[in-house]
């Protein structure tokens, strides 16, 4: 699966964009603020129905209009797919898939995965545990059809308990909700954890191709008691839950932790060595899809790379060449482009990105 051709209408500075562009890798080159981050932003949006940069969607609608337009070409073996988005400043989405209505930002993300790596992408090791939940729940989403559903209905389950702690009387109406909570939760905890099992070896070894330095360990915590039944824990958390107003244990709490030589990474790595490992687990991840599913995955690498040092630099260019992937990556020059080693193929592609202008060099 790759992105053949892109269309960018009123997207930040991206006023009118059209491009044909490579399987492998895409280059854009261009100054400060001209627009780079935008594209792959841009990419990012058709993918997800949402920005990796702003919650607030109107911020990426071009400042003189009422509304941005995407369109891409998906390609995979002997398939094709149209998707267009459009988004207005009154919120209004339209979202076609081959030209057909009614369809979900789900089914636009089952068609593009991508894994993006930016500066800020390291809150998924220094950041919360959501970051990391989101990184195990992207694998499970495009891994199992599934997943999705289960864990939206029990996000909904879990609100609705919330809202009624404030309403029961007692624990004995609070009872059928937990029972069905503590179903949902089962499943979903489960299959995050085969999965995590799944991914772990993926991990390491990509771990010691980046940083052999270092023992990386991964493990994965469901966000309650091991081994515990999660309606036991509820009903045992009534009071306290009750008193906070919300349910203070359960997979909304799940962690997925790396430790190196037995401690949190975030304590003792260096700021290179967390961009190496960040770097690791979005390729492992990818990787890993692409192995077990036979799809492919979309690399979004944003004014990185420039901050590892050559050696590591040369390392993640070839796995990404090694994996076969569709790979956009920006920076300031082409003399950039040279020091960091990303050695040039025939099939790949160079765009100049000036003041939301993009021309193929
Ligand atoms: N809604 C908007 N409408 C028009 N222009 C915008 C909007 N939002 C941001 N911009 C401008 O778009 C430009 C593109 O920024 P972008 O982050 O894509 O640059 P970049 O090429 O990645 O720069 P850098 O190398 O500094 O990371 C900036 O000049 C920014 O001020």
């Amino acid at each position: 699966m790759s992105l053949s051709r892109l269309i960018i209408n009123n997207f930040r500075n991206l006023t009118a964009v059209d491009l044909e562009l490579s399987h492998g890798f895409n280059f854009l080159i261009g100054e400060n603020g001209s627009g780079k981050t935008s594209l792959l932003e841009a990419i990012f949006y058709l993918g997800h129905g949402r920005s990796f940069k702003s919650h607030i969607s109107n911020r990426v609608i071009n400042y003189e209009r009422d509304h941005f337009v995407l369109f891409g070409r998906v390609e995979e073996a002997k398939h094709e797919w149209s998707v267009g988005l459009q988004k207005t400043r009154q919120g209004d989405t339209t979202l076609k898939i081959n030209g057909e209505d009614g369809k979900k930002i789900s089914d636009l993300a089952h068609l593009l995965p991508m894994q993006v790596i930016t500066p800020e992408g390291l809150t998924l090791l220094n950041g919360g545990p959501t970051y990391r939940r989101a990184f195990l729940d992207w694998g499970l989403f495009h891994q199992h059809n599934e997943f999705y559903n289960h864990w939206a209905n029990l996000k909904r389950l879990l609100k609705q308990r919330n809202a009624a702690l404030a309403q029961v009387r007692n624990y004995a109406e609070l009872r059928p909700w937990d029972i069905e909570l503590a179903k949902l939760a089962h499943l979903v905890s489960d299959m995050r954890a085969v999965y995590a099992e799944a991914l772990r070896p993926e991990i390491e070894k990509t771990c010691q191709f980046f940083l052999p330095e270092l023992e990386i360990t991964v493990s994965f915590h469901q966000g309650w008691e091991k081994e515990s039944e999660y309606s036991e824990i509820l009903m045992q958390g009534f009071e306290r839950d009750r008193t906070v107003g919300y349910t203070m244990v359960g997979p909304q709490k799940a962690d997925f932790r790396f430790r190196a030589n037995g401690l949190p990474v975030e304590d003792v790595l260096s700021r290179g060595q967390l961009k190496l490992l960040m770097c690791a687990l979005r390729l492992a991840q990818g990787e890993y899809l692409i192995t077990q599913k036979s799809r492919q995955c979309l690399f979004l690498i944003d004014d990185f790379a420039s901050e590892l040092d050559p050696t590591k630099r040369a390392l993640l260019a070839e796995r990404l060449r090694q994996s076969g992937s569709q790979v956009f990556v920006t920076a300031i020059t082409q003399d950039q482009l040279n020091q960091m080693h990303w050695q040039g193929q025939q099939s790949d592609k160079r765009f100049s990105v000036t003041q939301g202008k993009i021309v193929l060099l």
